[in-house]
């Protein structure tokens, strides 16, 4: 089993490199083409041995796709492929209470089903991963590209294993948005909200990551540990380092579960 997980910065690298390392020491740092992969090899529990690769690849959804298709790329020409491809970091959480009816996966899930208030310094694992900002403003509002008759703008992680990491790390289960610029107005929170009534989350690379993902047939996973709320800009209101330490906490348990994740003989992942 072998894992890509790609952050933005060195800082959620680090953090989570800390995080799976409470259970393997790190054994690499390996060149890609705009970065530096760090290795780690955690002895699973049970299942097949388990390779986990850190790279911190930058801030956006371009970075991390760029990013991400150079280390699925060069791991598939060395015909060591990746069988996950996890986006994680810290992100901005929809902090408003919604009537909670449970939280199925999105693929299951009713259209009144809500996720639970992502609060500062919990956990937000994707049941959809969602391009919000990618298309068109028409006269009538926002078009996606979709609309436009181009591309996608969601990816559906497996929902077998969001529920299994999302348990474990006692997280929120929700849409976790992707956006190009980082929502700073009370408007723009409520306007995402309406488009996407499963939000739980924004950040800037999810979607970058899913999309060179899918590109290579390899499933992706979003992680978010929720350092500020999604709404008016107050920057001093942000709590990073809670965030990353949620996030350290976060994948010294996920660590484990990546290696119990496996094929079942029909070749679905389970
Ligand atoms: O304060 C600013 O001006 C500013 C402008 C752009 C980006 C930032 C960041 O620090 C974002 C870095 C990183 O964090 C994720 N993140 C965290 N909170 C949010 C959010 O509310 N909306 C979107 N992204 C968020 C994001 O994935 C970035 O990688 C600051």
């Amino acid at each position: 089993m072998r894992v890509l997980i790609v952050t933005a910065v060195s800082a959620e690298r680090d953090a989570v490199v800390w995080g799976i390392g409470a259970t393997a020491p790190e054994v690499a740092e390996l060149p890609v083409p705009g970065g530096t992969i760090h290795r780690l090899s955690p002895v699973p529990p049970t299942g097949p041995p388990l390779t986990v690769d850190v790279l911190a690849a930058g801030v956006g959804p371009a970075a991390a796709a760029a990013g991400a298709a150079a280390a699925l790329t060069a791991a598939a020409v060395a015909r060591t492929p990746y069988d996950l491809a996890v986006s994680a970091g810290i992100g901005g959480g929809f902090t408003t209470e919604r009537p909670t009816t449970g939280q199925p996966a999105a693929a299951a899930r009713p259209a009144t089903a809500q996720p639970a208030a992502a609060r500062l310094g919990s956990i937000v694992v994707a049941d959809a991963i969602v391009a919000a900002d990618l298309g068109a403003e028409t006269p009538d509002g926002f078009a996606a590209v979709t609309d436009l008759g181009f591309g996608t703008v969601e990816h559906l992680p497996p929902a077998p294993l969001v529920a299994a990491v999302a348990e474990a790390t006692d997280a929120v289960r929700g849409t976790v948005l992707t956006v190009s610029t980082v929502t700073g107005s009370a408007e723009r929170a409520a306007e995402l909200l309406r488009r996407h009534p499963h939000a739980a989350a924004e950040a800037m690379e999810g979607f970058g990551v899913a999309e060179a993902a899918a590109a290579q047939s390899v499933p992706a996973l979003e992680v978010r540990a929720i350092s500020n709320a999604v709404g008016p800009r107050d920057r001093a209101a942000w709590r990073i380092g809670e965030a990353l330490e949620a996030l350290t906490s976060a994948f010294a348990t996920i660590a484990p579960l990546l290696g119990t994740w496996t094929l079942d003989p029909e070749g679905t992942r389970q």
